[in-house]
């Protein structure tokens, strides 16, 4: 079975971000979507971002934003992939080539997963579905329909997972990365450094 891989997303200061890289984590997200407790400004993710080590992605996190402006952001930010998180089109994604894209996807039903051969992007990320909302919600997924799509391509396992689900979110999809925002955090936008440590180290171990 595959180690998967641990993003923290929803960073919002350096000690966050250094924490999280000291306990393992092989990537760190950055939302820009304003309606989110989470959101950042691009100067504060250049940064973060600047005080990070070598070897950790960074992830600018992005909901129905204009192509050009996402393109901007992540050149002044220095950000190496962009996860789009709203309803945009395949499209959307080819227009933010060369950088690395994934595309989330809130898995209402099974007839979600038709769409998703038409994106030309390096991974999925599958959410909840919650009406009216794009993600962070601290919601999970359907599990066994997450399952048939890590499978086929790179999965990125998120929506509502935390310390104590990750590991048998783990063993149950079997996906290439998990991803989490809400379920380490001790306040909005605020990581709890013991339960990012506990994410880590039960995501990373479920597996062995
Ligand atoms: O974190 C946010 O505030 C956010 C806002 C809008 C879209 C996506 C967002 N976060 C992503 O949502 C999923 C699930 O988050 P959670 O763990 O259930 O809180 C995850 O991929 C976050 O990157």
């Amino acid at each position: 079975m595959n180690i998967p891989r641990v993003k923290i997303c929803g960073i919002t200061n350096l000690q966050d971000a250094l924490h999280a890289v000291r306990c393992g984590a092989d990537a760190l997200g950055f939302v820009f979507y304003e309606r989110s407790s989470r959101c950042v400004t691009p100067d504060q993710v250049a940064t973060i971002i600047a005080g990070l080590p070598p070897l950790v992605t960074t992830v600018g996190l992005f909901v129905n934003q204009a192509s050009e402006d996402v393109g901007r952001i992540a050149a002044n930010c220095g950000l190496d992939i962009l996860q789009l998180h709203g309803d945009e089109s395949p499209e959307a994604c080819q227009a933010l080539a060369p950088y690395r894209v994934i595309k989330a996807f809130r898995l209402r039903d099974a007839g979600t997963l038709d769409a998703m051969p038409l994106y030309p992007v390096s991974g999925v990320l599958l959410d909840a579905w919650v009406p009216d909302q794009f993600g962070g919600t601290g919601h999970r997924c359907d599990w066994g329909l997450a399952s048939q799509v890590a499978q086929k391509q790179p999965t990125i396992l998120a929506g509502g997972l935390d310390p104590d689900c990750v590991a048998d979110a783990v063993r149950t999809v079997q996906p290439y990365a998990v991803d989490v925002s809400s379920g380490v955090e001790r306040a909005p936008g605020i990581k709890d450094p013991d339960k990012v440590a506990a994410f880590i180290h039960n995501a990373k171990c479920a597996a062995v």
